[in-house]
């Protein structure tokens, strides 16, 4: 679906460009309330999901407010070339082409889900085709709820026809704060299949404020931490994540989060091959076995090998930095399947005295490894070094 195709322009300055993308969202600000200041000054890339990720009062909804003009700050701000800020002005918020999910659904009770799609297709800032809604209500898998009232959905339905209903006003730019966190464990697990397949599907770049990380591992391309109103990284998921020094990366939950494809299947043992390297026949960028989700019980039907249609589908795999282990030699007398030739880049402490964190590359790959200090000093590990990096799982996300 391309429901808003956008126009690319470049309008960073150098040292405010994300890597490898068009910047497309240029925000300034600085506001002042008692005990906090947000000091802000970014480039965000015009296409996939960028994440405002932080702890709790570090200023991620106020700047979404800001951005949606819903927050008076000084500073400047520019979206496609258009202006939506700066010192001589402020466009309204109704002027600006984005809509804004926020974290309770906020649908009219009084009208079923559909007649909350047709209050926004009756404003939306184009027309929409009836293609659109059968499109939109497909996308998020509504279908069945649209003669409802609100009260007659769940949690995770509402906040899909709530989604539904921003992406019928024909927004050029997806505003969504925290959209999953008024739902419990088991409903977040059923929406975010769908917000993946909004990202794959549309064309319109999405800010997304979290404090989850399993949210930043499935949705994240791009990622900004803020700390106490600043920001502290930003950059693309794979940049920030084997970053030493990322809020992400203290304690046992610091992974990174690679995508690649999967490339090979083994019926025999039920293992497949992930592949991160552009190319299918270049194994230099790391290449690993995990156990064939095809074979779960409770796989779905697009990874199913008897489809057979999963060989080089786009695959997310998160490697936690304590499944890796590093050796100076490659040893076959190990359990472990996946060995990656590596040299290491860089060395850190990490959450504890007795710990570090390392990270090494793989061809192009960083992958990051957690393990005592003393085995970095047993190993003499300094940067530059050659050895093996040993995989002991991944998760398919
Ligand atoms: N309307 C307001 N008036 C005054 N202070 C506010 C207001 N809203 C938020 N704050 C303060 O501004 C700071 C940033 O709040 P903000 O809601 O942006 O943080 P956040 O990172 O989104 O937090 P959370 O994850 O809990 O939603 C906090 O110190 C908060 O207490």
């Amino acid at each position: 679906m391309n429901m808003n195709p956008l126009k690319k322009t470049t309008l960073a300055t150098a040292s405010r460009q994300p890597q490898g993308e068009h910047p497309e969202l240029l925000v300034r600000c600085y506001l002042q309330r008692p005990g906090f200041t947000l000091d802000v000054d970014l480039a965000l890339p015009g296409r996939g999901v960028s994440v405002l990720f932080g702890h709790s009062g570090s200023g991620k909804t106020t700047l979404l407010r800001y951005i949606a003009g819903l927050e008076r700050a000084s500073g400047e701000l520019v979206f496609q070339g258009q202006c939506w800020q700066d010192k001589h002005r402020s466009v309204p918020t109704w002027q600006r082409a984005l809509a804004y999910v926020f974290q309770e659904s906020s649908l009219f009770d009084h009208l079923t889900a559909a007649g909350n799609l047709q209050f926004a297709i009756q404003r939306a800032r184009g027309p929409v085709e009836a293609d659109d809604l059968e499109q939109v209500t497909e996308l998020l898998g509504i279908q069945h709820t649209l003669k409802r009232y609100p009260h007659q959905l769940s949690g995770g339905e509402r906040q899909r026809v709530a989604i539904a209903r921003a992406l019928l006003s024909k927004p050029r730019l997806l505003l969504m704060d925290e959209p999953l966190a008024s739902l419990d464990e088991q409903r977040k697990q059923e929406i975010l299949p769908w917000l993946e397949r909004l990202k794959t599907h549309l064309d319109v770049p999405i800010v997304y404020v979290t404090h989850s990380p399993a949210e930043v591992a499935r949705l994240a391309d791009y990622l900004v931490a803020l700390k106490d109103g600043l920001v502290v990284a930003s950059g693309t998921l794979n940049d920030t994540l084997t970053r030493l020094d990322f809020p992400l990366q203290q304690g046992e939950d610091a992974s990174v989060v690679l995508q690649g494809h999967i490339r090979e299947r083994d019926s025999h043992w039920q293992l497949v091959r992930i592949g991160f390297a552009n190319q299918p026949q270049d194994e230099d960028d790391g290449s690993i076995w995990i156990s064939d989700p095809a074979c779960r019980k409770d796989a779905p039907d697009s990874l199913s090998n008897r489809t057979g249609n999963a060989i080089d589908q786009p695959v997310r795999v998160r490697i936690l930095a304590r499944d890796v282990s590093l050796s100076l030699n490659r040893h076959d007398d190990t359990s472990i399947v996946n060995a990656l030739s590596c040299t290491v880049e860089a060395l850190s402490n990490g959450d504890h005295d007795a710990l570090a964190l390392v990270r090494v590359k793989v061809g192009e790959t960083r992958l990051l490894s957690r393990m005592t200090r003393r085995s970095v000093v047993h190993l003499g590990l300094t940067p530059g070094q050659i050895l093996w990096a040993q995989v002991k799982s991944a998760a398919l996300l």
